[in-house]
């Protein structure tokens, strides 16, 4: 549902649409980017950095056997001449002299080769030394070194070397330079490969030391070298390297006294921090080289290396956001631009075009623009169309109208007037009563009923249109004696209704008294003819209890106005029986 809403906000204009394909666009790969880079990348950029760490400790491991295999083979050197004595002096020389000759040859080698803290020479493996060669030289009388607390381990032959011929002790601190060095022992071997004699060598460790601190990197990245029991050989600790520390309690220093190579993670008690190291065996001395450096700083780096690609990615989506808005633009100014002109064109009431699109505008979108403007110039010269058939439409709606209501004025008429008199006819007078007698109870209905005298004679003597004359004139009087609240109506023929509203009797009878009269004194003038016109009258006046028939009240009207004709006519009854006769009754004369 949620997801509905989210596509339904960006579906709503397309400006989000795109902005939001960019984004989506985008972010899946930078999502993926950054998965990646924070899942995976620091495994893989230590595993990197190590890698190099080792490869460089690797590197080390030959430069480090080549130091002391070259100072093997010179004492091999020393060696090939003490044994070339031996075999000499055994006939020609005294001991005294063997002994000045052999210190002579150790002095020679010890300027010549200046590897050596000192050499020493004795006759058998275990006898105290009897030449000594020092650099700078020993001073008389000062203590012969001691070698035999030293545990010795054999080194691989040097070229031309004889196999055992060589061990190596681990580092100690010089008695005559109070540095710390080691001990290769040379065993001096005759003709009949017995050992004649022992060549000792002390080492300064300086060339290693100065090996290992030109690998100085980063701010604890160092190099640092090991012997065979796990005591520093070379360090960028100075006190470290004067103490001869022991390092062997570290599991990476276990590991390279095992023989392994590789890398590996491991807490320096010294530092107190985690650190990280490539490391080699060196097979040949037991030794072991490793780079270490602090895990911390693998991270900062890291951390920088993090911070660089995604400030970079930033800038990234930045510059994605802003050619997005750009293109957003490029699509949808050109479509507000056509709303904004397809409004105006609406509100100028369809008169003006929306014209053309502008040039820069994307051809789709100019098409887009060019169909919509035909669309539109044809919409408007419909509408005018439509406007000019309306207005003519109207024009004949209203005659038509106009027509028809007066057509329908007519059929009213026609259907509730009489057409001779424009008096109410029958079916209206019915219809009208009907109606009051339903709603109207509680008041008094009056009813007269009006005949002509002898009307019959009129017609038979003067003609059928002056009979209609005569009609004509008795409606016009009764218009004129009626009141407004009344009705009067030709029922037919030369019988008139009059219906008197809520009247008392009285009332009734002085209208129907009063027609009667106005008949009776306005005689008919036509042409030098005066007709003079009588009526018989009919009068009922009840009161509306509910349920009065209409057609009670005219039978009873009716049957009044029947005795008044046959009573001599020219007079009013009122139902029941009361006769109003003003005068003799007359017959239709002429004057
Ligand atoms: N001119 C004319 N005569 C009509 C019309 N309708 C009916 N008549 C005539 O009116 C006469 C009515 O006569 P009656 O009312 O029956 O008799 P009367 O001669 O008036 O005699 P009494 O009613 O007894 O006084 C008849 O001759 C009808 O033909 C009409 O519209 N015009």
């Amino acid at each position: 549902m949620r997801d509905k809403t989210l596509f339904n906000y960006f579906g709503r204009s397309i400006k989000r649409l795109v902005m939001a394909s960019f984004v989506f666009v985008l972010l899946l790969p930078i999502m993926f980017f950054l998965h990646s880079l924070f899942q995976n990348s620091w495994h893989q950029v230590e595993q990197k950095m190590l890698e190099k760490h080792q490869l460089i400790s690797e590197a080390l491991v030959e430069p480090l056997t080549l130091f002391v295999t070259t100072r093997q083979q010179s004492l091999q050197t020393i060696g090939q001449e003490l044994t070339k004595l031996s075999n000499e002096v055994a006939v020609v020389l005294g001991k005294e002299d063997k002994r000045a000759r052999i210190q002579y040859i150790l002095d020679t080698h010890q300027k010549s080769f200046g590897n050596f803290v000192a050499l020493s020479y004795s006759s058998t493996p275990h006898s105290e030394l009897s030449c000594i060669s020092t650099a700078p030289p020993k001073q008389p009388g000062s203590n012969k070194p001691d070698y035999s607390h030293l545990k010795l381990t054999g080194l691989p032959a040097a070229a031309n070397g004889i196999e055992g011929q060589d061990a190596m002790s681990p580092v100690f601190a010089s008695s005559i330079s109070g540095k710390p060095v080691v001990l290769i022992q040379h065993k001096i071997l005759n003709q009949h490969s017995i050992v004649d004699g022992m060549l000792y060598a002390e080492i300064s460790l300086e060339h290693i030391a100065s090996i290992c601190s030109k690998i100085d990197f980063g701010g604890r990245g160092h190099c640092a070298v090991v012997d065979n029991i796990g005591q520093v050989v070379a360090h960028p600790s100075p006190d470290w390297v004067d103490e001869v520390k022991d390092l062997s309690k570290l599991s990476i220093v276990q590991k390279m006294l095992a023989g392994q190579s590789g890398t590996a993670e491991f807490y320096s008690p010294a530092l107190k921090t985690d650190m990280v190291a490539g490391f080699s065996a060196i097979p040949k001395l037991g030794w072991g080289v490793m780079i270490p450096q602090s895990k911390a700083e693998l991270t900062e780096m890291l951390d920088h290396f993090r911070l660089n690609t995604l400030i970079w990615l930033a800038f990234g989506v930045l510059v994605a956001l802003l050619m997005a808005g750009f293109l957003t633009r490029k699509i949808t100014r050109p479509i507000n631009r056509l709303i904004r002109r397809t409004n105006l064109s609406a509100h100028s009431n369809n008169t003006m075009s929306i014209g053309r699109a502008p040039d820069d505008t994307p051809s789709e979108i100019k098409q887009l623009w060019s169909s919509f403007s035909n669309l539109l110039t044809g919409l408007q010269q419909s509408n005018r169309e439509i406007k000019r058939l309306n207005l003519s439409l109207q024009e004949e709606i209203e005659i038509a109208t106009t027509e028809l209501r007066q057509a329908n004025k007519d059929l009213y008429k026609t259907s509730t007037q009489d057409y001779l008199t424009s008096l109410s006819n029958r079916r209206h007078f019915t219809d009208h009563l009907e109606a009051i007698l339903e709603v109207n109870t509680g008041h008094r209905v009056g009813i007269i009923i009006i005949d002509m005298d002898n009307f019959k004679q009129v017609n038979d003597l003067y003609g059928h249109e002056t009979g209609d004359i005569a009609i004509k004139h008795l409606a016009t009087i009764l218009k004129d004696c009626v009141r407004n609240v009344d009705l009067a109506a030709r029922l037919g023929g030369d019988e008139f209704v009059v219906y008197i509203n809520d009247a008392t009797d009285q009332e009734v009878t002085a209208i129907a008294e009063k027609i009667r009269q106005s008949v009776q004194e306005s005689p008919l003038h036509l042409s030098g003819l005066s007709l003079s016109l009588t009526l018989s009258i009919g009068t009922v006046n009840q009161t509306n209890e509910g349920g009065l028939s209409l057609q009670t009240l005219l039978s009873q009207a009716d049957k009044a106005m029947y005795r008044a004709k046959t009573s001599g006519r020219n007079k009013i009854v009122s139902h029941p029986d009361k006769e109003t006769s003003p005068e003799k009754p007359k017959q239709p004369q002429t004057a």
